[in-house]
């Protein structure tokens, strides 16, 4: 079995250069040795990268590529459909951001990317909706309606589509991740139940003949929430993640291929076994991009004490515990409550 304290501290020590590629055919294998084998890459990348690729994931290509399409014309649709269901309009952050309204870098003057944010729809699973104790909800999502938007059948239909097809995803990611920590395959089924996951479509207006400015870049560098990160982005380029020596290694495309990352979630339950690693997306883009991060939490009344692999007395925990959902609630009013009011971003001098 690894020693995963040992394998952490060496991984500390360490530095990468570039994102590992895994090839998730083995997850469904019958073959435990296969599954443990791959497994162990999954491990690797955990404890190195806190970042990785998966190819051959199993998700359904023209999910993708539908969902990229409703995206691309959601967007591009008027401010008045937009605005008809603006994430102030929710008390739970579902709905749609404007430009520049978040800032995930306060030392920016805000990202330069407008963003639609849904959960865990009604539709999907009924019985998830009002069974949360803490502070994070199951909760209504925002969709426009059909009489603004004429499409907007086919953007929920397409877009729940994609959420089942990641909801999927990351269920046979679970199981590597526990094998990782060397726990039984099953130690997050019960833990993952009601899923907690977000999910956002984000547009990264190209530069066209607009300047570069450093302070809006199209996501500032920041950690993600959740346990971990299914992305899945265009061929524009742009994302960038950030190793030990603080040097960015560019995370560019790999056609049909998702991102995985570790999330704060899982780096404090693995009491940083797992590394939740820096990243951003440059103020440089020429063209238009789009992207769809997934973030995968575990049930939001599961209490993360840690993980019992990753404690030992040479180890203690070394995170106040809380429940799952409080933490990301935290985090979530934390950059919400930063976020500038439409009319306040509307006001950001952007250079011509
Ligand atoms: O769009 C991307 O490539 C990255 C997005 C991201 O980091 C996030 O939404 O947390
Ligand atoms: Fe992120």
């Amino acid at each position: 079995m690894a020693d995963l304290a040992a394998l952490a501290d060496k991984a500390a020590a360490q530095d990468f250069t570039s994102l590992p590629v895994i090839d998730m055919t083995d997850a469904t294998s019958p073959d435990l040795e296969k599954r443990q084998a791959l497994a162990s890459q999954v491990r690797d990348a955990c404890l190195n990268v806190g970042f990785f690729y998966v190819k051959n994931s199993g998700v359904d290509e023209a999910v993708v590529d539908q969902t990229f399409e409703i995206s691309k014309a959601f967007f591009k649709t008027s401010a008045e459909v937009k605005k008809s269901i603006d994430i102030s309009k929710s008390d739970n952050f579902r709905g749609y951001m404007g430009l520049l309204t978040e800032n995930n870098d306060p030392k920016n003057k805000g990202d330069y990317h407008e963003a639609f944010n849904l959960g865990l729809d009604p539709s999907l699973m009924p019985e998830a909706m009002n069974t949360d104790s803490g502070k994070l909800r199951h909760s209504d999502n925002q969709w426009p309606t059909s009489e603004l938007y004429p499409a907007a059948d086919e953007f929920k239909a397409t877009s729940l589509k994609y959420y089942t097809e990641i909801l999927n995803l990351g269920k046979r990611l679970f199981p590597l991740f526990a094998l990782a920590l060397n726990l039984p395959e099953d130690f997050f089924d019960d833990k993952t139940r009601l899923p907690a996951a977000i999910m956002r479509l984000l547009f990264y207006p190209g530069l066209g003949d607009r300047q570069v400015d450093e302070l809006m870049p199209g996501i500032g560098d920041h950690t993600d929430f959740e346990c971990f990160t299914v992305l899945r982005q265009d061929d524009v380029g742009g994302l960038q993640v950030r190793n030990h020596a603080g040097d960015w290694v560019n995370a560019t495309y790999v056609p049909n291929a998702f991102v995985i990352n570790i999330g704060d979630q899982f780096a404090r339950w693995s009491n940083d076994i797992f590394v939740s690693t820096r990243h951003r997306v440059l103020p440089t883009l020429k063209r238009d991009r789009y992207s769809i991060p997934f973030f995968f939490g575990c049930d939001h009344d599961v209490v993360m004490d840690p993980i019992p692999t990753c404690v030992s007395e040479d180890r203690p925990n070394r995170y106040e515990i809380m429940t799952a959902g409080d933490y990301v609630h935290m985090r979530l009013s934390d950059i919400y409550s930063q976020s500038a009011k439409p009319e306040e971003a509307a006001a950001v001098e952007v250079k011509a």
